[in-house]
């Protein structure tokens, strides 16, 4: 897969909260993800991990900063050009996979492939590069109600690549997979990673470790993860 620009996100002093400002998951949050590369994110349950992945994504909006994609700032822009922007520039993976199963593999591929804009004659050929990349060719043709849950990650990971997003966001993507499917998505992702942006919201310290950078969701704001304390 030819490696993509990866046109910088910042976040710039973020801030987001629920239930009028009781809850403050981010404070302040500046964030930049500018290149090639894994990204860990880890933290407590409810430390704010999926708030940050969300705002990163342009699913969500922030009380207070700024979210940049490109150098340009996502609040000045009308609500078309966020959605195309959001269907360009990310994929999304999911702890569960989120795949249609009455549709086969590849028609769930190419159905993300329309939605990300791309055209009908582009897309078999995008659908079948992706689903080789997870090795799900011989599978293409299988509903994805028929598959295994591995299988129908690997199938949502293609759906979520198959557009060559340069940044790939994943929000628990191995929280329901044996160790054997957790290692397979993890190469997968780690793969990808080579060529485009990858952050991976996950519990599993593990994996978060082998990301090239990781950092911890607390107390609403982020800090490096793994640092020893002393210095
Ligand atoms: N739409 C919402 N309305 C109200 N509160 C919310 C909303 N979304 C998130 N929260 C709260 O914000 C906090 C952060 O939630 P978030 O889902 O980002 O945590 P998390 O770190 O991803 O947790 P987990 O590891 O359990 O998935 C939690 O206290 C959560 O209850």
């Amino acid at each position: 897969m030819s490696v993509v620009h990866v046109a910088p996100v910042e976040l710039r002093a973020v801030t987001r909260t629920f239930d009028g400002g009781k809850v403050r998951p981010l404070e302040d949050v500046d964030l930049t993800i500018d290149g090639p590369g894994s990204l860990a994110l880890i933290g407590a349950s409810g430390s704010g991990k999926t708030t940050l992945l969300n705002i990163v994504g342009l699913l969500d909006e922030p009380d207070a900063g700024t979210v940049l994609v490109g150098g340009a700032v996502v609040s000045t822009l009308d609500d078309r050009a966020v959605t195309r922007l959001r269907a360009r520039h990310f994929g999304f993976v999911f702890q569960d996979a989120l795949v249609d199963p009455r549709r086969t593999a590849r028609e769930n591929v190419a159905l993300g492939l329309a939605f990300a804009g791309i055209g009908a004659h582009e897309r078999g050929l995008l659908a079948d590069e992706a689903l080789s990349k997870t090795d799900m060719s011989h599978r293409a043709n299988t509903y994805a109600g028929d598959l295994s849950g591995g299988e129908r990650q690997r199938v949502a990971v293609a759906r979520a690549i198959a557009h060559r997003p340069p940044v790939l966001l994943c929000d628990e993507p191995t929280g329901n997979l044996d160790p054997a499917n957790t290692e397979r998505v993890f190469a997968l992702l780690s793969e990808y990673a080579t060529a485009a942006a990858v952050v991976v919201v996950t519990h599993d310290l593990d994996l978060a470790q082998r990301c090239a950078r990781a950092l911890q969701v607390t107390g609403g704001g982020l800090r490096p993860a793994f640092e020893s304390a002393v210095t």
